[in-house]
């Protein structure tokens, strides 16, 4: 198949920071990208890295999100039809565009996020694994015969739920869109996805992709928007479901629309995970786990491990350790191979991850490092959305910074003496995503396991997240989950079918 640019990008060898021209329209329904209606109400869209403007992002009213929704219920009847191979058959091929693609789509990525090219190619294809994943698993979908009595028998039918809401956050963009688009379509319904508008411009590669592969038109389509776009999706009545991955505000109002109509929510929500590093534990791993847990994408990701409970006896070793690697972090443009941290999503998050760091300060923690602004000494990069990565000391469980999700480049670090004491401290929160051990002993590894209220727990390691197995949260870290075979319960419904093979045997 010839190869043709998905996307308007300067010579492909030659792309780097400050140099991608985003011009083609972002939305797409129908089979192909749609200017926007109105372009009055545009707003930009930066690049984190040089500050600079990207392209417009123009929200789609209610006209817009009307058509995209259709433009998903034409598709839907085509594909609901298809057996499951045929529909594998394409979801593999769009897998491997996106493989063959991987580099450009990463590139485009970085430059709309921040985050480094080395972490993009990982999130590009972990992107392609979803989808080849759920090709998989697409003709497994199977119901359940049972024999009655007298030669009658019952039988239940899989059935897709039909056109199904995407809403992602900003700092996975291509990766959230397939991890909700990739189960919907293996199960036969179709997609609206909506990006955070922040990152609008790799979802819209996405529906390229799954063009490409032969989809039906119209089976996984984008709209563009903030709050309103979002409403309207969640109000309207040919939606049968809305996945939903941001912020806890953002989720209950989702869910509070949804029910309106009674569709089902899937909730990724925020997350504040404690990671308990026992004295016992192998020391490197712990501390090379810790960063792990706490500064990838700069920090801006929803399971990972901010709270970090050390076991006391250890504290000089782990502190000394983790302060070294963490100033030894190199930063700056996200496009360079050798960069791992890059720049926040944008001035205001970087103004806010700051202001943690302060009040952290006045409630008495003490930076070990990090925690400023940071100009990167390429003039290019001189209006991007930098900071220095955040090991804070002396932190108390009532803090802020220990309470509240951060998002942004910031380590909490607390004592702790006893597994007991540890246990209930780290269970001390409103939410619930994702938890982490280390420690030598395999006893204390599974007892921790089991007590620790979260969705995930990382045993001597952490953020490793396979696709294979469920994600998602307890408490107000969400509800329903991700990734796995059981996300195929959240994207399908049950039909029972009563079969009478003898006579009606009536009362009346
Ligand atoms: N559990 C998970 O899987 C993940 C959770 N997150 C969470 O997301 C948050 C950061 O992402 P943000 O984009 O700032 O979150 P956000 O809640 O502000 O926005 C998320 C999405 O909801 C849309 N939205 C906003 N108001 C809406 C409304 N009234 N109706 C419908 N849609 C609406 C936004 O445009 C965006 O697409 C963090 O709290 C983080 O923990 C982020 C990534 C993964």
């Amino acid at each position: 198949m010839a190869q043709r640019p998905l996307i308007q990008l300067p010579e492909f060898s030659n792309v780097s920071t400050g140099t991608l021209v985003v011009k083609e329209p972002l939305n797409f329904w129908n089979g192909a990208r749609v200017r926007p209606k109105d372009a009055k109400s545009a707003e930009p869209v930066y690049e984190p890295a040089t500050g600079r403007v990207l392209c417009d992002l123009v929200p789609c009213g209610e006209e817009e999100v009307d058509q995209a929704i259709k433009s998903a219920h034409s598709a839907f009847l085509k594909w609901s039809k298809l057996a499951g191979m045929e529909r594998a058959r394409i979801m593999l091929e769009a897998a491997r565009i996106i493989r063959e693609r991987r580099d450009e789509i990463a590139r485009v990525e970085v430059a709309n996020n921040g985050k480094t090219i080395t972490e993009a190619k990982v999130n590009i294809d972990t992107a392609a694994r979803c989808i080849e994943y759920y090709a998989g698993i697409a003709p497994t979908l199977a119901g359940q015969h049972i024999q009655l009595p007298g030669g009658s028998f019952a039988y239940t039918r899989r059935e897709p739920l039909g056109v199904c809401v995407g809403i992602g956050a900003w700092n996975f963009p291509f990766q959230i869109a397939v991890m909700k688009a990739a189960p919907a379509l293996a199960c036969g319904n179709a997609m609206v996805f909506k990006p955070s508008p922040m990152t609008p411009v790799t979802a819209v590669i996405l529906a390229e992709v799954f063009k490409e592969a032969g989809a039906p038109e119209g089976l996984f389509n984008v709209v563009q928007g903030g709050a309103e776009t979002g409403t309207l999706l969640c109000y309207h009545p040919m939606v049968a479901k809305v996945s939903f991955t941001g912020s806890v505000p953002t989720g209950k109002k989702v869910m509070e629309m949804s029910s309106k109509g009674v569709k089902q929510v899937t909730m990724e929500l925020g997350g504040k995970s404690p990671l308990i590093i026992f004295k016992d534990c192998e020391l490197e791993n712990a501390v090379k786990g810790a960063l792990m847990a706490n500064f990838l994408t700069q920090g801006q990701v929803c399971c990972n491990g901010t709270r970090v409970y050390v076991q006391r006896d250890i504290m000089p070793q782990f502190l000394e350790e983790v302060v070294k690697r963490t100033k030894a972090i190199p930063l700056g443009d996200p496009q360079l191979e050798g960069t791992r941290m890059g720049a926040l999503i944008s001035r205001p998050q970087l103004d806010k991850v700051l202001a943690y760091v302060d009040v952290a300060k006045k409630q008495g923690a003490k930076v070990l490092c990090g925690g400023e602004p940071f100009a990167p000494s390429d003039p290019k990069l001189k209006g991007g959305f930098f900071m220095s990565p955040c090991v804070l000391d002396n932190c108390r469980d009532d803090m802020t910074c220990v309470k509240e999700e951060i998002f942004g480049p910031v380590m909490s670090v607390l004592p702790f003496d006893t597994e007991e004491e540890v246990l209930q401290r780290a269970n001390n929160s409103t939410y619930g995503l994702a938890s982490g051990v280390f420690t030598r002993d395999v006893s204390r590894a599974h007892r921790v396991a089991e007590v620790m209220q979260a969705g995930s727990c990382f045993i001597n390691n952490y953020n490793t997240n396979p696709l294979e197995m469920p994600f998602g949260g307890y408490k107000m870290s969400g509800f329903g989950r991700e990734l796995g075979q059981v996300t195929v319960e959240y994207y399908t419904q049950l039909k029972t079918v009563v079969v009478e093979m003898g006579d009606v045997e009536s009362l009346f």
